[in-house]
């Protein structure tokens, strides 16, 4: 049957006329591919005969934040890539693109940061059913009917592309979330150092974000992933994205890519505060262009609001992410010290 995606764009259409993927569909491809569409922005790929065994399942998605482009450009072209069959899978690979409504007006998110709203978050709270709480929910079920689609031994994977809102000391980095009773995993420190990404957070707590939502409720390998800083559509110098996105494909397109690394490459940083915004007068104590990763004294102050102060606990403690214009409740800041990783898993 031909393919109803004409030039394999998918997202163009799924943002211009979503009303063609209103109801599921299905379709081959004549490499053998099958093509599920579930909803607009949500396309997965089963490469049928052509599958690695065993086969990886894999989940990119990008684009939960609208206003992050460089991951939506790069998934955009591995979706045009595959339904143009230049490029053969070896293993199922699910794309996830997140707020199309957010992407539409370049901004993080229309009503709500859908990145808060995972793990059962967006039932809660009385009579809030916004747009961005259903497209969560229909991602994790997405996510559910992906992974249920292979054997329970199919190792899985999820890496949610972000890229951040200021400017970072060390560029690329990534959120390993909190694990439980599991161990991190060696393999893949080296795969996403070989998409350029050499500083890894190590999260201590449950978190409604969607790699926490993919890593605890179906124990995927799963990551929040910054390749860069925020910029718009066409205005990204893809070249600083040449390494994830070579590893990207690599990883859904060669039966077995297992790169390799040392760990003293890396630079390993836990959690130690997550500071959450309490109150309006919630301010930051340095300057608005101050870049991620900054360290500071020990017992200097990061930021305050009614009733208390938040200070280094370490010397080169570390600020990432900070945000005082967070919705009450919400994540304002982490701050990070560096650890090491002494016994991971292969
Ligand atoms: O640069 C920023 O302030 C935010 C970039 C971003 O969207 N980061 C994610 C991290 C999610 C995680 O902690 O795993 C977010 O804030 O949602
Ligand atoms: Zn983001």
């Amino acid at each position: 049957m031909n393919q109803p995606v004409e030039n394999g764009e998918f997202l163009k259409f799924s943002r211009q006329q979503p009303e063609r993927f209103s109801s599921p569909s299905q379709f081959s491809l004549s490499n053998g591919t099958q093509v599920t569409i579930t909803a607009p922005g949500i396309i997965s790929f089963d490469p049928g005969q052509q599958a690695a065994q065993p086969t990886k399942q894999i989940v990119y998605s990008c684009g939960v934040h609208g206003n992050e482009t460089a991951p939506i450009e790069i998934c955009d072209d591995l979706v045009k890539d595959i339904l143009t069959e230049s490029l053969q899978l070896r293993h199922r690979v699910l794309f996830l693109f997140g707020n199309l409504p957010a992407m539409d007006i370049g901004e993080r998110f229309v009503e709500e940061n859908m990145n808060r709203l995972f793990s059962g978050a967006h039932s809660e709270g009385e009579g809030c059913n916004n747009a961005e709480r259903k497209r969560a929910r229909q991602l994790e079920q997405a996510i559910c009917d992906f992974y249920a689609g292979a054997s329970d031994s199919a190792p899985r994977f999820h890496y949610d592309l972000h890229t951040a809102i200021r400017a970072s000391k060390n560029e690329k980095f990534a959120v390993y979330p909190y694990l439980h009773d599991r161990r991190h995993s060696r393999g893949q420190l080296a795969f996403l150092a070989a998409c350029g990404v050499k500083t890894i957070l190590l999260s201590e707590s449950a978190t409604t974000t969607f790699s926490y939502y993919s890593s605890h409720q179906h124990q995927a390998h799963a990551f929040t992933v910054e390749l860069g800083k925020v910029r718009p559509f066409g205005e990204n110098d893809m070249s600083r994205f040449e390494d994830a996105r070579q590893a990207l494909t690599r990883l859904i397109s060669e039966d077995d890519y297992a790169p390799t690394v040392a760990l003293d490459e890396l630079d390993i940083y836990r959690v130690n505060q997550v500071i959450n915004k309490h109150h309006e007068d919630f301010k930051l104590h340095f300057e608005d262009d101050t870049p991620n990763f900054t360290d500071f004294e020990k017992g200097e102050v990061f930021a305050s609001e009614s009733g208390r102060t938040y200070q280094a606990e370490y010397a080169g403690e570390a600020i990432v992410f900070p945000n005082a214009n967070v919705a009450l409740g919400q994540r304002a800041l982490l701050t990070v010290v560096p650890t090491t990783l002494d016994n991971p898993d292969v």
